[in-house]
């Protein structure tokens, strides 16, 4: 039968709704061509459905119904000529419902509940106020021919009113659709009747037609009824409403939530073959779905069949803007792979392309190479002024809470002074912590861990850096609530992943349970990607696949925008956060959460802070903080503090602007440092000796400043070896792994921020490297310097150091040396 259906010219998805509604071949062979021409002027714009009385325009999803209630109907006139068929009689007489009750103040008040609609009125004929009307009944003689009592609905100053009439005479118009023409008392001419057109006439419900055959059933008995599985005896659903597509009936069933987890209605055609029991004393309707039947219109994963077309008619209209937007950007060769490859394969390959910002790609492009062009090292710089120290050594004093915590303000020890006042914004909650995890720790080399986090170090008890990092969060948590007993802080702990870091860096904070920390104060944040594109002009995007894009994290700068467009920085507000340290997974020294970073922001009433440490020689690869006095056209702070300014102002600005030149902090990094600044000294130290060690922080005010799209952070290039695959001259995709760089990963560097914000605001504090500093960039080995090693070694060094010094044991009121201890150690 399907291929019958199949040369009919129909779709497929009407085929298999043909195959279910036709019992049978002969049926088939006389709907023929009528549900051809249906289905053909169905196509896909200008469907209509009859539906009380109105012709709706169908959407996607009903025009399968539509499909349905027309097959339906001709196979039902078919089917029951044939001896098929069932008939429900009264089924269009439709309760009104569209008002409760309609009265007037000169009518007696009448319950709408008691009337059935009959037929609507169309238009008027003639000269003699014949009223065409078009049937919504099974009776249409008994209703528009028999003379009598009619009652008319229609809505009158923006209520329903409904109005006793007298039928003179009707008489039957058979057309294309047949309707009937009908006179009634006191309407005799064209202009009286024309005050009825667009009416509903209706009778009472009450006034039922006797004449119910055996197996005509009625409209309000229906709904309601149970609908239950011949076979099985299993309910599957209620009748919630009838469909007539004029000679025939679509049962609306609403299927049992428990059968299909959501509120799903199918349509089930009310055919003998399909529901051969109907029983009104009992409520039931006992039903023999073709194969197929039931599932059609419900949703498959999550989405109704509507739903799906509508987004892959989306996603075509996007694709096809996608395949435009490559090729005037040169970069068509990323399609290949639609022209090659299995259906998921390319499946893939489209998904991956929806999800990636060309335009971006190209912004990123032009901005890097811009910046390489321009000299943008050589402007005027300095290296910082005097930088504050941290001073850990006299800790074991702060375990004497009672001292510090009563006037913190005034302690002499500006160290201990911003810890206590740091533990109390950790207290209050008025911190969080942004770590960032997006990397692809490519340096580290094949056979580490796929996100850098979940790398272990060797020490006695074997621990990832992850760990170590939680633990130190739960220590500061609960120094702070021992200070501040009635606090039990939870500071949030924002991980920043990538589409490489996500997947992983999740299963392994569920695998770890959370290190102990509560979940909900985990936020994990995914940053974007932008593909990597190769070193030849034109800058040809790399494929790791013919079905997969050579994409990389857009840097750790990616966390800004990250952070906006997920909310992050309102959430926080909302949440009362002030201040936010952020920092590098890869630092096994870090102190996480440190409340004298926080304290000593706070007293400086800085939005941006950032730790340093000395540069230890000129090879180091690190950035270095310096002062620029920049007179370029990128926006710094002090456009930031203008552009809020009036229009008519901004002239005399921008022109008080052009003669001036605004200072900011900057970091020089490592490798767009030229040789003469890199090795540059003043006696025996470096002059920029300041190495940014990727461990700042930022006020949730300035993040807020940040999400002005004017202060989009710039794009870097970084040089890499990146493996990829080309399609050769024979037509073979062949994989190439370059031992040079062979590309460029863009990045946005997270300390291009500083530049936004008023050098006043700006907190440098530097911080002894052998206790806040152990990065781990490479893979272990001979005199390789920042590797799992030789963190491992630092750590273990600075806890030996440490148990030199006995620790106190915690009295009431006083900080538990212990806790203060291990929060330092980092172990
Ligand atoms: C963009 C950025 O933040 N780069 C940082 C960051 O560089 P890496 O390329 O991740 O090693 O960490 C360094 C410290 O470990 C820091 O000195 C440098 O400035």
């Amino acid at each position: 039968m399907t291929s019958s259906i199949a040369s009919l010219g129909a779709s497929p998805c009407y085929s298999l709704l043909l195959k279910q509604l036709i019992p049978s071949q002969s049926c088939l062979e006389r709907v023929r061509g009528s549900h051809v021409s249906f289905l053909h002027s169905v196509g896909l714009q200008q469907a209509s459905r009859f539906r009380n009385g109105v012709f709706e325009r169908l959407d996607d999803s009903q025009k399968s119904v539509g499909a349905v209630g027309c097959v339906s109907s001709q196979m039902a006139d078919v089917a029951r000529s044939e001896g098929h068929g069932r008939r429900v009689s009264g089924r269009l007489e439709s309760v009104v419902c569209h008002a409760s009750r309609a009265s007037s103040a000169a009518e007696p008040t009448i319950n709408v509940e008691d009337f059935v609609e009959i037929g609507t009125i169309a238009e008027t004929h003639g000269i003699y106020g014949e009223l065409r009307v078009r049937s919504l009944t099974d009776f249409p003689q008994e209703r528009f021919e028999t003379p009598g009592t009619r009652w008319i609905k229609r809505i009158l100053m923006g209520r329903p009113s409904i109005t006793q009439v007298e039928l003179v005479e009707g008489r039957e118009i058979i057309g294309k659709q047949s309707s009937w023409l009908v006179t009634l008392e006191g309407f005799d001419t064209p202009e009286k009747a024309s005050e009825l057109q667009g009416a509903t006439m209706l009778v009472r419900a009450d006034d039922r037609p006797a004449s119910l055959g055996e197996e005509e059933d009625y409209i309000p008995d229906l709904v309601g009824m149970d609908v239950i599985i011949e076979e099985t005896k299993e309910k599957i659903g209620t009748i919630v409403d009838i469909h007539n597509s004029g000679a025939s009936d679509l049962l609306r069933v609403q299927l049992t939530a428990s059968k299909r987890g959501k509120d799903v209605l199918i349509w089930i055609p009310f055919v003998k073959d399909i529901v051969p029991v109907v029983d009104i004393e009992a409520k039931r309707v006992e039903i023999r779905p073709p194969e197929g039947l039931l599932d059609l219109n419900v949703p498959s994963e999550g989405l109704t069949r509507k739903e799906m077309r509508k987004e892959e008619r989306k996603r075509k209209a996007i694709f096809s803007a996608i395949r435009k937007r490559l090729t005037a950007l040169g970069q068509a060769h990323v399609l290949d792979g639609l022209t090659t490859g299995d259906e998921t394969q390319r499946q893939a390959l489209m998904d991956q392309l929806m999800t990636i910002d060309f335009g971006r790609l190209q912004q990123a492009l032009q901005h890097a190479f811009g910046l390489l062009s321009s000299d943008s090292v050589a402007g005027e710089l300095q290296p910082p002024p005097t930088i504050p120290q941290a001073n850990w050594a006299d800790f074991e004093s702060w375990t004497n809470t009672k001292k510090y915590k009563k006037r913190p303000a005034n302690s002499d020890n500006d160290t201990a002074r911003w810890w206590f006042k740091g533990l109390q914004l950790v207290a209050d909650g008025e911190v969080a912590v942004v770590v960032l995890a997006g990397g692809q720790a490519t340096r580290l080399g094949p056979g580490g861990p796929p996100v850098k986090g979940m790398l272990e170090l060797n020490l006695p008890e074997a621990k990832s850096l992850f760990e170590i990092q939680a633990e130190r969060l739960l220590l500061v948590q609960e120094l702070a609530s021992q200070v501040y007993p009635e606090a039990a802080p939870q500071i949030p702990w924002i991980v920043l992943t990538s589409d490489a870091t996500d997947a992983p860096t999740r299963a392994f904070f569920d695998e770890k349970e959370y290190f102990g920390l509560d979940e909900s104060q985990v936020w994990f944040v995914k940053q974007d990607s932008l593909p990597c594109v190769d070193l030849e002009e034109g800058h040809n995007i790399l494929l790791e696949s013919p079905w997969k894009l050579a994409v990389a994290p857009t840097g750790n700068g990616g966390l800004f925008s990250a952070l906006h467009a997920q909310n992050i920085v309102d959430r926080l507000s909302e949440e009362g956060v002030r201040y936010v340290q952020v920092y590098s997974v890869d630092n096994a020294l870090v102190r996480v959460g440190d409340p004298v970073f926080f304290g000593y922001a706070h007293e400086k009433e800085a939005d941006v802070g950032v730790k340093v440490v000395k540069r230890n020689s000129p090879d180091e690869a690190v950035g270095v903080v310096c002062l620029h006095k920049d007179s370029e056209e990128n926006p710094t702070h002090e456009d930031l503090d203008t552009s809020s300014e009036d229009d008519s102002e901004s002239d005399d600005t921008d022109m008080t602007r052009e003669s001036s030149t605004s200072s900011y902090y900057g970091v020089l990094e490592y490798n767009e440092m030229t040789d003469t600044l890199r090795t540059a000294k003043e006696g025996d130290d470096l002059v920029y000796r300041a190495a940014h060690i990727c461990v700042n922080l930022f006020s949730v005010d300035y993040l807020m400043k940040l999400a002005n799209p004017k202060l989009e952070l710039g794009f870097h290039t970084a040089l890499k070896r990146i493996p990829f695959m080309k399609e050769d001259e024979s037509g073979e995709w062949a994989t190439h792994v370059p031992d040079q760089p062979n590309g460029i990963k863009l990045e946005q560097f997270i300390f291009d921020a500083f530049k936004h914000c008023d050098p006043e605001k700006v907190a440098l504090l530097e911080v002894n490297r052998n206790e806040e500093f152990a990065p781990i960039k490479n893979a272990s080995g001979e005199g390789i310097p920042d590797t799992a090693e030789t963190a491992r070694d630092m750590l273990l060094a600075l806890q030996n150091r440490l148990s030199s010094t006995s620790p106190e044991a915690g009295q009431d009121g006083e900080t538990n040396s212990s806790l203060l201890r291990a929060y330092i150690c980092g172990i």
